[in-house]
């Protein structure tokens, strides 16, 4: 089941481009990435998906319902954590969280503290005594208190030092164990590569890729680093499925996709002193796609 559908999505903010013709389905149960560079639109679609802003044309449902016509329906069950939190100043952490609390027919009591406790979060701080990573921690709790189905993420590990991050990924793995699914916006691709299953790629507003991240780091792709006797011309190397393709003095590296037996009778002609065949982190692939594919 297709917890989140998006079909032909289109934004545009007066001339200038949102999102264009974005389509993607999220299942139950994934943890789901959405990556791209600043201001590719992953904010946009995910503010129209919440209808916090309303699409140019296109629609889009979650847990099969439309998004405009069920928005207050559906958000009972959405946790969401916008990219920037904004709060009034003079509230208590504690405040704030109850308030949140009261829009849901349940008693987060419990679930407050808990996340409080694993998020390092002293309840009774003031807002305005608080760094902006705290802030960020405080958009968590506030985002997961009242267990939702589904959780959505707006670049969340901004402002959180590395051991928070850490903590905060544990946290979405348990919740999707029990249950719920993720989407995350992030352009930190080590993050998406630890922890989500699928993942869509935008540039300039649209979708240009989506792949499964077991497809995306072990099965396309393999890493070469050579050093070889003498130089060579880069031609020797002009092979289809060869990308990022560098050459220093003997020292080649390159992506390559395709037959590794091909490849490997290719090397065979050539004086090499050195060589590694490595599993390409999902950024080098991904600049591949940014270069290279549109
Ligand atoms: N309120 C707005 N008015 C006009 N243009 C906007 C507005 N919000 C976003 N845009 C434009 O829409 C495009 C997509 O922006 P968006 O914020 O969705 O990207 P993003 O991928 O989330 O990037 P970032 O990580 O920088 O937020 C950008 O070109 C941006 O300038």
């Amino acid at each position: 089941m297709n917890v989140i559908e998006i079909k032909n999505l289109t934004k545009s903010y007066g001339k200038s481009r949102g999102i264009v013709d974005v389509s993607f389905n999220v299942e139950e149960g994934e943890i789901f990435g959405f990556i791209g560079p600043n201001g590719a639109g992953k904010s946009t679609t995910i503010r129209t998906l919440l209808s916090l802003i309303y699409p140019t044309s296109g629609s889009a449902t979650i847990f099969g319902k439309d998004c405009i016509k069920y928005a207050p329906e559906i958000a009972k069950e959405v946790g969401y954590l916008p990219s920037e939190v904004f709060y009034y100043d003079k509230m208590k952490i504690i405040d704030l969280l109850k308030y949140s609390a009261s829009f849901y027919k349940k008693d987060c009591s419990k679930r407050i503290n808990e996340l409080a406790e694993i998020m390092d979060l002293d309840l009774n701080k003031r807002i305005d005594d608080l760094s902006f990573g705290t802030k960020k921690k405080v958009g968590i709790v506030q985002g997961l208190l009242h267990e939702p189905k589904l959780i959505i993420l707006d670049e969340p590990t901004s402002g959180l030092d590395p051991l928070m991050q850490q903590k905060f990924f544990d946290l979405l793995l348990e919740e999707n164990e029990k249950g719920a699914t993720i989407l995350l916006s992030s352009h930190i691709l080590s993050e998406v590569q630890r922890l989500c299953n699928r993942v869509a790629i935008i540039k300039d507003g649209k979708i240009i890729r989506m792949e499964k991240i077991s497809d995306l780091t072990e099965h396309n792709y393999k890493k070469f680093k050579l050093e070889l006797k003498q130089d060579m011309n880069k031609d020797y190397f002009q092979i289809v499925g060869i990308n990022n393709l560098e050459i220093e003095s003997k020292k080649v590296s390159f992506l390559f996709k395709g037959n590794i037996n091909f490849m490997m009778k290719r090397l065979a002609y050539i004086e090499i002193t050195n060589i590694l065949i490595e599993e390409p982190s999902l950024e080098e692939i991904f600049l591949h796609y940014y270069e290279k594919e549109v």
